[in-house]
């Protein structure tokens, strides 16, 4: 049998409100309705599934005051997160929140109506106590900036009726909630099953280490990993989940179910462990595996940690006979080399060789191509890893060129087309600026909002080319320094971005100007031209200053080209 639900009772609001479905779709239709964020909308899901029993909807102010302070619910269960629902002064004024009200909750993806509260009360937290409380109170801290910068000023608490669940179009089959998952197991015979939170992928280590908890118990292995809500920059769940898939039959003999949780994490350490245990226990799991640094955030920018090592092992250890699942605490597995095998790094004799390889390692034998040992990783893991991380070589890139009409800008821009093209390997993209005007921004001017949003155009293309592995030469003018600044982040989201000055000065790009366009600039024709009444600003931190004057450009696109090669991108494997 698995393991009863924390409170005792599974609430799962979808089974229980099954039979008035209709009766409260068609409630919903009329009410007022709240368009959840994704977060809000990960946490309805694990509410009406159960997976947050004993919550039944979101914290009143009540529930709210006495999990924060002091990890209880006001009846005195334990619960260590405020689930809380938050919205802005103006959403209560113009869908008329109050006590009493019934409110629908609506999903942003496919507005779909999937749950009616009736409001309990509607309450202003105090937001620096809950920084301070459940999370440290460290304005780096993740869960911090986003309650500061994110969170509205007002918590709306109360029951919920479900009305459905959330759609999902990924992994359909892997997404057990807690009623399927205790199925599963009574299904399997499994009396005993410890479970693994993971937010990255997994490697040998982590099979050893599951794979110890489960043989020290005599239990089963449930890798549960999180793919709602996790640390910004943490791989995609798309290729994580892929890699639990490749792993699982490393397991022996089926030893291990994979299951996936649609939880938005805070990365709260202590808290979020014992809120991590109560979530396993829902799903029926009897042990769960806390290991270093669970659920923490890493360092600030100090290079400070935001909780020590061991501080989620301790909080769990001391809520222990309330928990009721029993926690497996764990020290960081390191590999030894002379007996090919792993082990946890308390239990390594002194003077014993060990190995290890680090996230950031890893993530940079991945960019260069890097040989990933497979005492670290299986090969068809890694295989899943290189797929959506492919090597220097063959990610996108854009190479951003800004100066005066002719500058020479357009002229390096094509030559340099032809070059890449001539090398191969990936597909090149050329936005000039006089192209991007008549195809993409034919109804802006020249004004300083119209410029930056035809550079904020330019900057969108080149981000989604740049990650579907293009390269992308841009050459508008861009005379405004904020908008090359927004373009560089715009597609360092999804690789390389190099800043290319062309240099050359307004009197030789005049006085070399067959378009004659100058001129029209100087006797008014033109109005608002760069350079002639109209600002250039030049850059503060270009990759790369060309001068047309000076030079040429098959010297500038051979710049370029060692810029390139310089950073890996060239390599041919
Ligand atoms: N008022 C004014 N100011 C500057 N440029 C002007 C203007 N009117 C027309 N043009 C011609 O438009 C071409 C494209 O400009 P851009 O889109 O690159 O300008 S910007 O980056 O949006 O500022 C640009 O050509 P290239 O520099 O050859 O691309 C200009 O010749």
């Amino acid at each position: 049998m698995a393991n009863p639900p924390h409170g005792g009772v599974l609430k799962d609001l979808i089974a229980r409100d099954a039979p008035r479905r209709k009766e409260l779709y068609d409630e919903a239709e009329k009410l007022q309705a709240i368009v959840l964020t994704e977060r809000q909308l990960c946490d309805l899901e694990l509410i009406l599934n159960g997976g947050f029993s004993p919550l039944e909807g979101f914290l009143n102010e009540k529930d709210y005051n006495g999990v924060v302070s002091d990890n209880r619910l006001a009846d005195g269960a334990l619960f260590s997160m405020p689930i809380t629902l938050d919205v802005s002064q103006q959403t209560i004024d113009n869908l008329g929140i109050k006590a009493g009200a019934r409110v629908a909750l609506r999903d942003f993806r496919d507005d779909r109506n999937l749950a009616i509260i009736t409001v309990d009360d509607v309450y202003r937290p105090d937001k620096q106590k809950e920084a301070k409380e459940v999370f440290g109170g460290d304005p780096e801290h993740p869960a911090v900036k986003y309650l500061y910068e994110t969170v509205q000023e007002f918590y709306v608490g109360g029951k919920l009726d479900a009305i459905d669940r959330l759609e999902h179009y990924d992994y359909v089959g892997l997404r057990y909630t807690p009623a399927e998952l205790r199925l599963h197991f009574d299904k399997l015979g499994w009396s005993k099953v410890v479970a693994f939170q993971t937010r990255n992928p997994m490697h040998r280590a982590h099979r050893e280490l599951t794979v110890r908890a489960a043989r020290a118990r005599q239990a089963n292995v449930l890798i549960h990993p999180v793919v709602g809500l996790t640390k910004p920059g943490d791989i995609d769940h798309f290729t994580r989940v892929r890699v639990y898939q490749a792993l699982l039959p490393r397991y022996p003999n089926g030893m291990a179910v994979l299951g996936l949780l649609p939880l938005a994490m805070r990365m709260g350490g202590p808290r979020e462990a014992i809120w991590h245990a109560i979530i396993r226990k829902n799903h029926g799991a009897t042990h769960f595996i806390v290991g270093r640094d669970h659920a923490g955030p890493g360092k600030n920018s100090k290079g400070e940690e935001f909780y020590g090592p061991y501080d989620a092992q301790y909080a769990v250890e001391k809520y222990r006979d309330e928990l009721g699942i029993e926690v497996v605490p764990f020290q960081m597995m390191t590999y030894l080399p002379d007996s090919d095998e792993y082990k946890p790094k308390d239990e390594v004799k002194e003077g014993i060789r060990t190995l290890d390889i680090s996230g950031t390692e890893l993530r940079k034998r991945l960019r260069t191509g890097q040989e990933i040992p497979e005492w670290f990783s299986y090969p068809e893991v890694v295989r899943v890893l290189r797929e959506s991380h492919p090597p220097r070589s063959q990610q996108g890139f854009t190479i951003f060129l800004t100066g005066l009409t002719n500058s020479g800008k357009d002229a390096i821009a094509r030559a340099l087309n032809v070059t890449l093209n001539q090398q191969g390997g990936r597909s090149v993209s050329l936005l000039l600026g006089e192209n991007v005007r008549s195809e993409l921004s034919g109804e802006l001017g020249f004004s300083r909002e119209d410029r930056d949003r035809n550079i904020g155009r330019i900057a969108f293309v080149a981000s989604e080319l740049t990650k579907a592995g293009a390269a992308v030469i841009a050459a508008p003018i861009a005379p405004f320094e904020q908008a090359r600044k927004h373009a560089r982040e715009l597609v360092e989201k999804y690789g390389s971005f190099y800043l290319i000055h062309v240099a050359t000065p307004l009197e030789y790009a005049e006085k070399t100007d067959r378009r004659g366009i100058y001129a029209k600039a100087r006797n008014g024709e033109i109005k608002g031209f760069t350079g002639v009444d109209d600002p250039y600003e030049t850059p503060q931190k270009a990759d790369l200053t060309v001068d047309i004057s000076k030079s040429n450009v098959r010297t500038a696109v051979h710049q370029i080209i060692l810029l390139l090669e310089a950073e890996g991108l060239l390599e041919q494997l």
